[in-house]
């Protein structure tokens, strides 16, 4: 069991088309405290900040150029910041303590890269490693724990796998975890599904504000495909759906 406070980066009604409807509207800041809202604009600022050079990185470990996810793959990227709180266990007397039940499933994330800021102290994040085992991930202070996204396996065509990872808070203690999500560019897909791809006359497409869409088509990238024998190990996901089937199973 878990409860959280989710905040988007803010969608305008009908920016993103019917794709969008979900998340769509301003983010509800509470009055107290005071400072809350400020404080969490820098916070995902210098997350946001933080992402972007990680992608630079992949980007160039993956054999492309540092801006491989700047522009129109991730530049604008959409992001999702996630305070979430766990239940500790109530009945601690010493013996037999009761095992907590399962505070977040098993899952991947969803976009490129996940920034976790882990209470210091509680051990509760799992991650499986490829063996099949479980493996815990302590919390070391001062530090994020990385997890990979499905939109980069795909992109990369596999070459980094989405990190399948689950919580289970054994401790007595309510746990705090602030999980920052960086995205992809929900305007990816316009650029490049239409005729507004490089090289191509942008008199014959609406503009970007005539044909919202919220449809980004993820694929493996061709310097991805090049360096894993040439086939695309996955088809096109497209990431509103994507974003749209995870948010409406993770709240019900
Ligand atoms: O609480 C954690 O350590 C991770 C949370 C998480 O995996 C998620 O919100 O997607
Ligand atoms: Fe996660």
């Amino acid at each position: 069991m878990h409860e959280a406070i989710d905040c988007y980066r803010e969608i305008t009604p009908g920016m993103y088309g019917a794709l969008g409807k979900i998340i769509e509207g301003v983010n509800q800041w509470p009055h107290d405290p005071p400072y809350f809202k400020v404080l969490m604009e820098e916070y995902i600022s210098f997350c946001r900040d933080l992402s972007r050079k990680i992608m630079r990185g992949i980007a160039l470990a993956l054999g492309g150029s540092a801006d491989e996810f700047e522009g129109e793959r991730a530049g604008d990227a959409f992001w999702v910041l996630r305070v979430i709180g766990y239940p500790g266990v109530s009945n601690t007397n010493g013996q037999n303590a009761p095992e907590n039940d399962i505070g977040c499933g098993a899952h991947t994330d969803y976009g490129l890269v996940t920034l976790v800021n882990q209470d210091d102290g509680i051990t509760a994040l799992q991650v499986r490693n490829l063996s099949g085992e479980w493996i815990s991930a302590p919390p070391i202070p001062g530090t994020f724990v990385c997890n990979i996204g499905d939109m980069l396996k795909i992109w990369s065509n596999g070459m980094y796998d989405s990190t399948l990872h689950r919580v289970i808070n054994n401790s007595p203690k309510y746990r705090v975890c602030v999980a920052y999500f960086y995205e992809v560019s929900p305007t990816y897909p316009f650029y490049a599904l239409s005729s507004l791809a490089p090289g191509n006359d942008p008199h014959t497409v609406p503009s970007l504000h005539e044909q919202p869409n919220f449809d980004a088509a993820v694929e493996p990238l061709d310097i991805c495909k090049e360096k894993t024998g040439g086939i695309k190990k996955f088809g096109k996901a497209v990431y509103g759906e994507h974003l749209a089937s995870k948010l409406e199973t993770n709240f019900v």
